[in-house]
């Protein structure tokens, strides 16, 4: 496959036998490589192993990636009949290749039209390089078409966009190349267009909806159809029908119906119930993927963040982007720190493409890989690559569960054995009746040659059939996968009424058999509704802790600025300043509501300087830094993040009076304010900041964007103490967890003291004295430990404090070295190689980003413990 960039220039990408293996290897989830580069063994080896070593061609491995090259050998083995209706795996896999080629043929088809533009555009003379585009034609209400828009975003045009650019940009955190189109859409680049409903009809018409029209799916009359094409079945039927004939044969239309009448009948309801299951089956998938992609994604509008359903966007909205978030539609960026973009649910190559003002252009259907910013939509819906590719693809996946294809093997194995019986039983019968072996009951020999008349013959025969066709009757059991079927819809069903959205089915199967759940502190054993309850200025206790009065004007105008700019929240004042509302994560809203109650202006606030370079905050390093530049050219470095690791870069402190103190011999008394907000369970969060010379501040962008921000040295501003309760259920599920041989184990990114105090609340530790050694340990020791260490430890560990993303991971392959049957919940963007690694990946529906989502097997709508509990508990006591 060739493929041709902007430039004309041909690309190759990955033969297409390379590209049916990745599908093959993993046909779960095309984003893999996650998993690959990070988990080090690849999961298809290992489950291939398991299977090998079980030996049991029965035994399908209890684990999600039960691979294809598995049930291919499970299917040499047990002789599948009908293979489209017994190993839907395998369709599902045929679907995952067409998808493939469909975005395949999506993008070369878009090339083809691209270059063949160019082209002509080049045969024209139009093209020069350098800043040359058509100048926009204005379209209705707003300065450019639908046509214009889109062939400049598909064809990456940069030039256009300098060309529309027009003006510079007095606000430097504008890219002022964006300016020019934004203007052309009426849209307002900070503050986005309004959120009236009649500019928003505006905009549907002139530049579509982002929604895609949904291929349908099969009718009934198809499940009808392929019901009944089962062998087992047709043996059935054809029994039926050998039955039926012989009974009005033998006995007459009145009497003799009644045997075949009954296979018939019975083979009726086989087909009519199968046939429905999976209609019902394939409608409730339907839902599932519409709910699926009903992503909630937040929208600049009015100046104010809000959450809209991504089929809501129009063009000119402005959206903010961050790590694990989804590209919603395709756009320019506008602004963006170390913003990447993973594009390989696109393009089909791992690349994580970095994204600035020299390659702003954004694809929808991509994942921010890391960094933020905001992006301009330029194209939604069926303009996009993306929406093509989903409104070719149907994506009812039939996916039959471990259990299923055991069952269906099983049943298709005995009803062969009962037809080799059968046809044994029928031979040898035959056999004997011809050879005149056989004798009647009173004694006389039932077919002598010549002598026999052939009516008495056929009655013979006859009766010899219905002994063998009773054989297969009684040994099918056609009703022994269809029950299982049955069983898992309901339970489908029940889980989502429990707030959870299977994405595999098998996964209700596997939670059964959970020997331990790994668990997410935040937002799901807590509220995730934070609030900063106690604050340290200096040494100074603040009490009520938004007490502004309290602070020195010098600490709480520097907190304020570090608080507005070393954020990626947001603060919407209303027009008359009565309401304000502040968005961003839980962490980041309580800071923020915290420094509004202090008399924090956000915008003026931001306003005052200007953003250098950002470090974004990530659960890796557990702290945010950004360098700003004051308007008297100073430069003011702030960082906010875990308390204890924060407070170790310290080597002052401002004091109350807002002098500089050293923090040398005052180190001991905010570890120990930092230690006492923790035992009761709230969490820390340090801020600081440092002065910085201009001159060592790279001058040029190319060197700005390197530029990692120094982090030693810093002054401690202020400590906070951000409470999150407990939720109210979790006790109770923690419970039920344990009485059913659940062990609940926490991994959170807080600190250990903390976490630990939560455990207490929740019942996950029973008291302080039941610590051993390792039963409560912190993520940086646990990685230290030889691999051999970890699966002995991993067994004690119940509470993991201050855990990186890739600690999880660590305790997830100790955990099921060791045998266990291991249930993770995640929801950060970093936690999908756990989830992805565990038998059970379960991401959270509200604070999970979309990466996680994508990895995990089922989403807890509510993010709520409690219902990760409900979903398996009906599978605990099985
Ligand atoms: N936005 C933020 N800015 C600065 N520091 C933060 C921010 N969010 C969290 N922190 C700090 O980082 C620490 C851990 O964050 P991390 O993302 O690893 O955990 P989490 O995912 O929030 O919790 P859990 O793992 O329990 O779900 C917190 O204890 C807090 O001190
Ligand atoms: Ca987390």
């Amino acid at each position: 496959m060739a493929s041709s960039d902007s430039n004309g220039m041909i690309q190759h990408q990955p033969p297409s036998g390379n590209a049916n293996n990745h599908s093959a290897n993993d046909h779960r989830n095309p984003h893999h490589h996650y998993h690959d580069e990070e988990a080090g063994s690849g999961p298809g080896s290992a489950k291939l192993g398991d299977y090998e070593s079980s030996g049991d061609p029965f035994d399908i491995p209890q684990t999600k990636n039960a691979s294809l090259e598995t049930l291919k050998r499970w299917r040499q083995a047990a002789l599948v009949l009908n293979a489209s209706r017994r190993f839907r795996y395998t369709l599902d896999l045929k679907r995952e290749e067409e998808k493939e080629q469909r975005r395949r043929m999506i993008r070369s088809h878009a090339q083809v039209i691209r270059a063949a533009v160019l082209f002509k555009l080049a045969g024209e003379n139009q093209i020069v390089i350098g800043p040359s585009a058509t100048p926009p034609t204005p379209s209705g209400d707003y300065g450019i078409g639908l046509e214009q828009l889109v062939s400049i975003t598909r064809d990456h045009n940069i030039s256009a966009l300098q060309e529309y650019g027009g003006l510079t940009s007095s606000n430097d955190h504008i890219l002022h190349q964006v300016k020019g189109v934004s203007q052309l859409l009426k849209t307002n680049l900070e503050k986005g267009i309004t959120e009236d409903e009649t500019d928003l009809i505006k905009r549907k018409h002139s530049f579509g909806s982002n929604t895609y029209p949904r291929k349908k799916g099969r009718s009934f009359l198809r499940f009808l159809w392929e019901a009944w094409q089962d062998l087992t079945l047709i043996i059935l039927i054809v029994a039926a029908v050998v039955s039926l004939a012989l009974g009005i044969k033998t006995e007459g239309v009145k009497e003799g119906w009644y045997d075949g009448g009954s296979i018939a009948f019975a083979v009726f309801l086989v087909i009519i119930v199968t046939a429905v299951s999976d209609y019902r089956q394939s409608l409730q998938f339907q839902n599932l993927n519409d709910e699926k992609r009903n992503i909630q994604v937040e929208v600049i509008r009015g100046g104010r963040t809000v959450k809209i359903s991504i089929f809501d966007i129009v063009v000119g909205d402005v959206v903010p982007l961050k790590i694990g978030d989804q590209v919603a539609a395709d756009g320019i960026v506008i602004s963006g720190h170390s913003l990447a973009i993973d594009e390989s649910s696109m393009t089909g190559e791992s690349k994580i493409v970095h994204k600035d003002h020299k390659a702003p252009f954004l694809m929808a259907g991509c994942k921010v890989a890391d960094g933020f910013g905001t992006m301009l939509v330029t194209g939604v819906g069926i303009n996009t690559e993306w929406g093509l590719l989903m409104a070719s693809i149907s994506e009812d996946t039939g996916e039959e569960t471990p259990l299923q294809v055991r069952l269906n093997g099983v049943a298709t194995f005995i009803g062969i054995v009962g037809l080799s019986v059968a046809v044994f039983v029928l031979i040898v019968l035959l056999v004997r009746y011809f050879t005149g072996h056989s004798k009647n009951p009173d004694g006389s020999t039932q077919y002598v040659r010549g002598v026999t008349s052939a009516s008495k013959v056929v009655d013979g025969v006859i009766k010899i059939f219905t002994v063998a066709v009773t054989i297969v009757v009684v040994a099918v059991p056609e009703g022994l996968p269809l029950a299982v079927t049955l069983t898992l819809a309901y339970s489908m069903r029940k889980m989502m009424a429990d707030k959870a959205l299977v994405r595999r089915l098998s996964a209700c199967e596997t939670m059964g058999s959970a020997t331990t759940i790994c668990s997410d502190k935040t937002g799901t054993l807590t509220l995730n509704q934070m609030t900063v309850v106690e604050a340290y200025a200096g040494k100074k206790n603040i009490n009520p802790p938004d007490e502004s009065s309290q602070f020195h004007p010098v600490v709480s105008s520097l907190l304020i600025e570090g608080i507005a700019q070393n954020t990626t929240g947001n603060v919407f004042r209303s027009k008359d300043g009565a309401s304000v509302e502040v968005s961003g994560s839980p962490t980041e809203k309580a800071i923020l509501s915290w420094a509004v109650k202090l008399g924090m202006n956000f915008d003026l606030a931001r306003s005052e300087s200007m953003i250098l370079q950002v470090f974004p905050f990530n659960s890796e390093k557990k702290r945010g830094g950004v360098a700003v530049k004051l308007n008297d050219s100073e430069v003011h470095i702030h960082w906010k993040g875990a308390a204890e690791i924060v407070l170790s870069a310290c080597t002052g402190y401002l004091d109350s009076n807002g002098c500089l103190q050293s923090i040398e011999e005052e180190k001991e008394f905010f570890k120990a304010a930092i230690n006492d907000m923790a035992v009761r369970s709230l969490r820390c969060v340090a801020i600081a900041y440092r002065l910085y010379e201009l001159d060592k501040v790279p001058a040029d962008e190319e060197n700005l964007a390197q530029w990692a921000l120094p982090e030693d040295d810093l002054v401690l501003l202020a400590i906070v103490g951000i409470k999150d309760p407990c939720r109210p259920s979790v006790k109770e599920a923690v419970n039920v967890c344990q009485k059913a041989g659940v062990k609940v184990r926490m991994v959170t990114g807080d600190n250990l003291q903390t976490a630990k105090a939560i455990a207490l609340e929740c019942g996950i530790l029973t008291s302080i004295e039941d610590s051993t050694e390792h039963n409560i340990i912190e993520g940086r020791v646990f990685r230290e430990f030889t691999e051999k260490e970890r699966e002995r430890i991993a067994m004690e560990v119940t509470v993991m404090g201050r855990s990186s993303p890739n600690d999880k991971l660590l305790l997830v392959q100790a955990l099921r070295k060791r045998g266990e049957v291991v249930a993770v919940t995640g929801d950060g963007t970093n936690d999908a190689p756990a989830l992805h690694e565990a038998d059970i990946g379960l991401s959270m529906g509200i604070q999970g980003t979309e990466v996680a989502k994508e990895s995990s097997d089922i989403i807890i709508l509510d993010d709520n413990f409690a219902s990760v509990v409900k979903v398996s508990k009906p599978f605990f006591f099985i």
